[in-house]
Parts: C-alpha cells; structure tokens; sequence
C-alpha cells in the first residue's frame, strides 16, 4: 500500500541526490515546495510535488497535510543511550556548588556510570534503553548513533553493543554503533593507562571486529582522560578493525584532538565547546563534520560551540542530543534546535539542516536519509497545524509533532 500525503502546507528540506551535507553560507537555504503532495512506496520517498500537478495515483493512502509541515525526521548522530539508572544525585550535587570535574575526580561521573552498568543484566540494560529509544522516536528522531562507553571492561562493553545490536534487529530505523572503550580509565588502571590501552586494542576491538558489534570507534580526548597521543593510537587500531573515527574533543580543553581528527579523516568530531582559531582552521577543507551538542551546555552551564564563527567560516556543522545521564539526560532534537537558535544564534534553515542532512552526514546515512529525496527513506515528521516552520525552534519546549514515519510506517 503506498501513502500519500496531500495538501503540505511546505515540503522542507527538499535535496537531489547528490547533496550530501551543506556548508557554510548554503546553510542559510532551506529548499521548500509550498502546497505539496508527497507519494511513499515500499517504506521509500517516490516521488512528490505541487498540489496543482498532483498526478491520479491508484491504492493510496491519503494523509490531508492541511496546515501542516512535512520534512525529514530528526537524525541523532551522536549518544549515549545504553545506561543503566541514572545520575540524579550528581545533578542535585552541582546544584549545590560541586562542579561535573569535581563530581568525577570523586570517582562520579562515568566511572559511576560504569559500575551501575556492570552490575545491571543485559536484558534490564535493553529494556531501559529501548523505552529511551522509544521516547526519542516520539519525538521525531528517525535515525540514530547510539555508543558504548559506560562498560569499560572487556565483558561490559560488549553487553552495550549487543543491546544495540539487539535494538537493530528489533526496531526499523538506522542505529549505527560506535566503541567508546576510551571513554574514562577504570579506577584499575588509574596507574597504568598502558594497560588499559593494550586491552581496548588487543582484546576488546578485535572481539568487536569479529562480532561485528560496532561500526565506529570513538575516544574522549581531554585532560584527565585521553591525550591526542591516545587518539591517534585508538584511532589507528579503530582502523585497523574497520571502525571509523569519531572523537569527542574540545568538550572543556583545546589540546590538539581536533587536528587528530582531521588527520585520521575522522567522520565527525563532537562537542567543540572551546574553540580556537588554529582549531578551525583545521576543519576546513577536510571531510570531518563538527557536531555541536547544545543541550550538554544547558545542562553542564558550560559555553555552547561558537556555531556562527564554524558557519561563517565557510564550514558545515551538525547538532546532536549526546543523550546520556552525566551531562545530558535528554534526547529531544526539538529542543536542540531550539538552543542552537536561541544560544548559538543558528537561523531556523541553518538548524534544521545541522539536525536533518548534516546530521545524516555525521553518522554515515546521507546518502539515504536526512533530505526529501527520490529514493531515499521515507523516515519523516509530520508537524501539527503551525504558521510556520521557525515556529518549531521559536515556540521551544513545546510539541509540535502530529506525526512520524520510519519506512512509510507510521510509529507515533
Ligand atoms: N564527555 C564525555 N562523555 C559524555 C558524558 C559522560 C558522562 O558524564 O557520563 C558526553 O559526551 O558529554
Ligand atoms: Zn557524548
């Protein structure tokens, strides 16, 4: 059975194929088809148009889109979904005046995380992760990269890939994978970093490789966890196993992660909090996407990545939730799209296409998600009555999602 939607008040975010992420001043365009018609066949986006060249289709399902907006659903590149509990207590804590540093160098933070994930079963750990899934996909996320990080040993990492690997055997949207070994030193190797390294290289990758349980390899490069020379070792091994890089970097320090990024053709390098000038420099001409994360800067009260200066200097720029329960305990990309307007002074176009095309671009899945494409996926939101689509990111906090579709199917 194929759908038809009728009647879209605006069509967003329409692409050819060929447009793989926008950049710079081509960030400020968003395409759109005023009073369009959209046809879905086989979970794919066929064909679509103006409402006064609406060809005759046989066996459709019609959805009357008076009013409304049709665009791509939101593609979440980059989270931490896959944790047990949550860290409540270290909110109330730097309520109280201690700081996300000080919370950590107590043994807080993602050392805590660890071990309540060590101590939790698989299957618990896959149905806590699959009810936050299900909130993201109400939310209109449609494609999402979910990490490993909060094991940090061999047998508790591998427990997070497989609940992601299980997830992607049981729900319909794209779910890439990424190893986060190096996302903290367990307090075993608080002395001997060494060994920690030669573990997530010589016993952990090679097991993932083999399980085929990962499709990227990520490192936190900062102080007090990874050095760039870290990065360039994790990188290199990642490759060696067929996992592609990420990194998170800049989160609070400038040390240099980003160049190894760059060097090592990472696909994205996320956070970017603190920037400098040599820093972006570096990004330009390269084939690495910058993925800021503003809701982590809500939370943390930390500085939000310097968009304008990114965009402005000609580079594309991605936005992602960084869902996990330290810095970010939300996975709402509406709300991301609302800050990265209201803090990182992003136009509606500019966001929506960091959250949609660019976003598909930093996990991987541009070239059959995140634009209004022939041929690609039919993954979509379908806004309520609104006047306009700035109404999404200026009306923050609210919901202004009808519908959504993975594959043509509606899931909420
Ligand atoms: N910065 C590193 N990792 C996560 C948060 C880790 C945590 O506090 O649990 C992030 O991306 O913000
Ligand atoms: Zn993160």
């Amino acid at each position: 059975m194929n759908l038809l939607f009728k009647n879209i008040k605006q069509l967003l975010q329409v692409r050819d194929q060929e447009t793989r992420l926008v950049s710079g001043s081509e960030m400020k365009d968003l395409p759109v088809i005023e009073n369009a018609w959209l046809l879905v066949k086989d979970g794919k986006i066929a064909d679509f148009g103006k409402m006064e060249n609406l060809p005759a289709f046989e066996d459709t399902t019609e959805v009357d889109a008076s009013g409304k907006f049709l665009m791509p659903g939101w593609v979440d590149s980059h989270t931490h979904l896959v944790y047990a509990g949550n860290r409540e207590q270290e909110f109330i804590d730097r309520i109280n005046g201690l700081t996300y540093e000080e919370i950590a160098n107590k043994g807080g933070g993602i050392l805590n995380s660890a071990k309540k994930l060590q101590e939790t079963s698989e299957e618990e750990l896959y149905r806590q992760t699959a009810q936050r899934l299900e909130e993201v996909i109400n939310m209109g996320t449609t494609a999402i990269e979910i990490k490993s990080g909060y094991g940090l040993t061999t047998e508790a990492e591998l427990k997070m890939l497989r609940v992601i690997k299980k997830l992607k055997e049981n729900y319909d949207l794209p779910i890439k994978a990424t190893f986060l070994g190096a996302h903290a030193i367990p307090k075993e190797f608080k002395d001997n970093k060494e060994a920690y390294l030669n573990l997530l290289t010589e016993e952990m990758m090679p097991k993932i490789a083999e399980e085929k349980l990962a499709e990227y390899v990520d490192i936190f490069c900062e102080k007090g966890y990874f050095t760039v020379e870290d990065t360039h070792r994790i990188l290199s091994a990642g490759k060696e196993h067929g996992l592609i890089p990420k990194i998170h970097v800049n989160q609070f320090n400038s040390i240099g992660g980003i160049q190894a990024g760059v060097e090592h053709e990472a696909l994205s390098v996320d956070h970017l909090e603190v920037m400098t000038p040599e820093d972006i420099e570096s990004l330009k001409g390269s084939k690495t996407m910058p993925v800021a994360l503003p809701s982590c800067s809500l939370f943390l009260s930390i500085p939000y990545t310097p968009a304008r200066e990114l965009i402005d200097a000609g580079l594309p720029l991605a936005l992602a939730t960084d869902y996990n329960p330290g810095s970010t305990p939300s996975g709402n990309m509406n709300l991301v799209v609302s800050l990265a307007c209201i803090k990182m002074k992003m136009n509606p176009e500019e966001a929506i296409n960091a959250a949609t095309i660019n976003a598909a671009y930093a996990m991987g899945i541009s070239d059959t998600h995140g634009s209004i494409t022939k041929g690609k996926a039919a993954n979509l939101i379908l806004t309520s009555e609104i006047p306009s689509y700035g109404f999404l990111p200026y009306s923050f906090g609210a919901n202004h999602i009808d519908k959504v579709f993975i594959n043509g199917k509606e899931v909420s």
